[in-house]
């Protein structure tokens, strides 16, 4: 706008200083003349304008200072003084341009005091390089604004993405902002006038809100042209639909709407979410699935992985032993002490060296054929004990007493035991004879729960004797096929304690002499050599005729089984290879052999 009043104000001047120019003569030492000569281009260009002005130097020197503002930026300072003053026109601007052109008209006299200025024109000898130019220059004068107005489209859209928040309602107001795209591309004046007249007002409101982004962007480039800055009230004109602000207001909301949207949306995903909800079945049915691996591995391979630790220390030292080195009596006595050490017992450590060196000796002899030499040799120990529980069904009930050292596995072996002859079609009554532990009481309940089997028990610290009795009588009433009755854990030492296993024995006798007909010892294989004195002291005072090897699984000493069958001969009816309610696995000597000698 201001750039515009300009011109009307300089053309204005032109005509006024015309009448002026000759009381301006003295002036005349501006060479625009020659300056003009130089540039015949120029004359081409705007020849009857030039050749008016330069008679009137004086009018050119008021005009100068305009123009060259307009197109130089450099000196905003004076074309901004101007400016305030056509900024008082804005108001003006709602009313058509004559009114505005009489009141810039006093901006001339500001022009006046400006003098100063043509003082300086003196410098200007580079602005009449301009002036000559002027004309053209101020067409490429825009070009320079427009690429800076340019980005003001770009911005807009800028701004827009800030908008976004309320997209949709937003949108009217966004596409006000495309009217403003035309208008900074009017750097030319008229466009901005065009703009600016309608939107003016809407502009007002609307500056407040978002004028000072853009505004202030657009800003730098209007200040070279002090209209510009006008200019940019126009630019929010179009904006100035600001009944959309309204909208804007409204925005918010839908934003606030949209913002739980998306929340919405990741809730809706459960909607999607049905595959995830299916997943999460799926994770649930995992679980489900989890005790499934009911496909456990066989007894053998438990058997097997829980002797690795005894096997992979043996057959380690005894490849130590046979490396490179030929049979001989050094080697042999190696081989012994390796054995022992894993509780084989020196009985059936003679057995092995014995037979390699009746058929190996002074002959290069291998870890491997050692090994194989090994499991021959334990299978024959194990073999006659390896053999299978067999129940006397003519006895009602069979009665099986357990026994053994605390903590060796009775009453798991017990439920474990219970489980196979109940699975086995039996019937099974099982009594609680330790009456020293309360949660051997429970625990006992709970197998029986488990194998549907009735429990016989009696308050804690009761006569165990008295209640193996009651038991056998109640197995008997029941038609049980079988009593397992378990008894309180004790070390062999216990002198009272196995005096009291000895009167469960003996009072079960009273009702059937021959009763208990089986008596199974729990050995702990993790006890080592300890474990041959319990077998020792239980087989005397409690008669017992049966083994179970309990914990093979994870120990490094199931040598010590050979050595108790090497030793006591009694058979080994079962092994136990873990806690669960199938890990009581019969006992098979070439398996076990096999096993702890590390072969295949
Ligand atoms: N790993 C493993 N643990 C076993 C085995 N047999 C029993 N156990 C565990 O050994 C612990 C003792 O088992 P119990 O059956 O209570 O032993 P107990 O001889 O009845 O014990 P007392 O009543 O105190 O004499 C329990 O945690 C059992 O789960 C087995 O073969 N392998």
């Amino acid at each position: 706008m201001a750039g515009f009043f300009k011109k009307i104000f300089s053309f204005g001047k032109k005509e006024v200083v015309e009448e002026q120019i000759d009381e301006t003569a003295p002036l005349p030492p501006i060479k625009w003349d020659q300056l003009d000569a130089l540039k015949p281009a120029a004359e081409q260009v705007v020849p009857e304008f030039l050749k008016r002005e330069e008679p009137q130097p004086a009018a050119k020197v008021a005009l100068a200072p305009a123009e060259q503002e307009v197109a130089l930026s450099p000196e905003p300072a004076p074309v901004e003084e101007p400016v305030p003053e056509p900024a008082p026109t804005i108001p003006s601007e709602p009313e058509p341009l004559p009114v505005p052109v009489p009141e810039e008209e006093p901006a001339p006299a500001p022009a006046i005091p400006e003098p100063p200025a043509p003082e300086e024109i003196p410098l200007p000898p580079a602005a009449p390089e301009p002036k000559p130019e002027p004309l053209p220059q101020e067409v490429p004068a825009p070009t320079p604004e427009e690429p800076e107005i340019a980005p003001r489209p770009e911005r807009q859209p800028e701004p827009a993405p800030i908008e976004v928040p309320a997209p949709p309602v937003e949108i009217p107001v966004e596409q006000p902002a495309p009217a403003e795209v035309p208008l900074p591309p009017s750097p030319s004046v008229q466009p901005t006038l065009e703009a600016g007249a309608a939107p003016h007002p809407a502009a007002a409101t609307f500056s407040p809100y978002r004028d000072g982004a853009e505004e202030e962007v657009p800003a730098p480039a209007p200040e070279p042209e002090a209209p510009a800055a006008e200019i940019a009230p126009p630019i929010r004109q179009p904006a100035p639909v600001e009944p959309q602000p309204v909208i804007a207001e409204i925005a918010p909301e839908p934003q606030a709407v949209p913002q739980p949207a998306p929340q919405a949306s990741a809730e809706p995903k459960p909607v999607p979410g049905k595959v995830t909800v299916s997943k999460k079945v799926e994770q649930k049915a995992e679980p489900a699935k989890a005790p499934e691996p009911a496909p456990r591995r066989s007894w053998f391979q438990r058997m097997r992985d829980g002797l690795a630790r005894s096997s992979r220390e043996l057959t380690g030292n005894i490849a130590g032993v046979f490396t490179k080195r030929k049979l001989d009596e050094d080697t042999l006595q190696d081989l012994e002490d390796v054995l022992i050490r894993a509780d084989l017992g020196v009985e059936t450590a003679l057995r092995v060296t014995d037979s390699l060196a009746s058929s190996r000796y002074g002959k290069d002899v291998s870890d491997s054929e050692v090994r194989a030499v090994m499991a021959a040799e334990v299978e024959k120990v194990l073999t006659p004990v390896a053999r299978p529980l067999e129940l006397d069904l003519s006895h009602k009930p069979h009665v099986i007493l357990v026994v053994g050292v605390n903590g060796t596995g009775k009453t798991t072996t017990i439920g474990k035991l219970a489980a196979k002859l109940t699975d086995g079609g039996l019937s099974v009554m099982l009594a609680a004879g330790d009456t020293f532990r309360a949660a051997a009481i429970e625990q006992l309940k709970i197998w029986g729960e488990r194998t549907k089997s009735p429990v016989i028990a009696s308050k804690l610290g009761a006569d165990a004797a008295g209640l193996a009795y009651d038991a056998f009588e109640k197995a008997r009433e029941a038609g049980s096929d079988v009593l397992i009755i378990d008894t309180a854990g004790r070390l062999q030492n216990k002198t009272e304690l196995m005096a009291e296993l000895e009167k469960i024995v003996r009072v079960l006798g009273k009702l059937d002499p021959e009763a208990p007909h089986t008596v199974l010892q729990t050995v702990d294989a993790t006890t080592g050599q300890n474990a041959l004195n319990q077998v020792e002291i239980f087989r005397n005072i409690a008669g017992v005729n049966g083994l179970v090897m309990t914990k093979l699984d994870g120990t490094a000493r199931g040598g010590i089984l050979v050595a108790i069958a090497a030793k006591h001969k009694l058979p080994v009816y079962f092994i136990g290879v873990g806690e669960q309610v199938d890990d009581l696995e019969p006992f098979s000597a070439s398996e076990f052999a096999r096993a702890i000698a590390g072969m295949a």
